[in-house]
């Protein structure tokens, strides 16, 4: 999945960035969310940071690596402009600013590598996010809406569960939006 997605040429992955994020202008999700997690794609992964400039009445929140022994990420506030600091993944993360409480969000846009319709999601494999919105085990209605950001070629019919999975509440492609729970 990593492989294909990263073959995507850079026409293909605009489209598809702009695809979704036009998708999610019409969630209903979104439309009623104010702090919303996003992230910044790298490895081909889809890329719907144009959501900054089309909302600007919302707020937008990168994720911060933990640091031991802390097991959540940290979502700190992005206003969309270019960032110079990169994590141990390469990955940019703001270095400075507000950070707001990851259960306290309304929604969590998610990176993955691979979801199947029911909300099962795979991905990096670190167990950051799951770790961070654990909470949703206890309290199911609890935390932010998770919904999975993908390419659609990242869609397999049914993918194994741990019990430590967080499932998502629903996922979006540029081709098709999903309803999980
Ligand atoms: N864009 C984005 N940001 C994200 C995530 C993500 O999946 N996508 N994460 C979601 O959790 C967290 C970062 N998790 C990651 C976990 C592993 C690797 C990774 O590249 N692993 C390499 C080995 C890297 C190394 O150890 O040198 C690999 O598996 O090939 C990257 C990010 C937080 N930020
Ligand atoms: N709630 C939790 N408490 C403690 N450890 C956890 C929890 N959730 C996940 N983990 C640990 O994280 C490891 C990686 O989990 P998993 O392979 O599901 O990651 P992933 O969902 O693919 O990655 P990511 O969320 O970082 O994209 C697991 O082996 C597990 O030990």
């Amino acid at each position: 999945m990593r492989a294909a997605r990263r073959a995507l040429d850079a026409n293909q992955q605009r489209l598809a960035g702009q695809a979704i994020v036009n998708r999610l202008s019409h969630h209903p999700t979104l439309l009623r969310a104010r702090h919303i997690g996003l992230y910044w794609p790298m490895d081909g992964e889809a890329d719907v940071r144009g959501l900054v400039q089309r909302f600007p009445e919302k707020r937008f929140y990168l994720p911060v690596l933990p640091h031991a022994p802390h097991p959540q990420l940290r979502f700190v506030r992005w206003h969309g402009r270019a960032l110079t600091y990169r994590n141990r993944y390469h990955i940019p993360e703001p270095v400075r600013g507000h950070s707001h409480p990851p259960e306290q969000l309304d929604l969590v846009l998610m990176p993955l590598v691979a979801f199947d319709p029911s909300g099962a999601r795979l991905g990096m494999g670190a167990g950051f996010y799951d770790r961070t919105f654990a909470i949703q085990h206890l309290l199911p209605g609890a935390g932010p809406r998770l919904v999975g950001i993908a390419h659609q070629l990242q869609c397999v019919p049914r993918l194994p569960t741990d019990s430590w999975d967080i499932p998502l509440h629903g996922v979006v492609t540029e081709s098709h939006s999903y309803r999980c729970r």
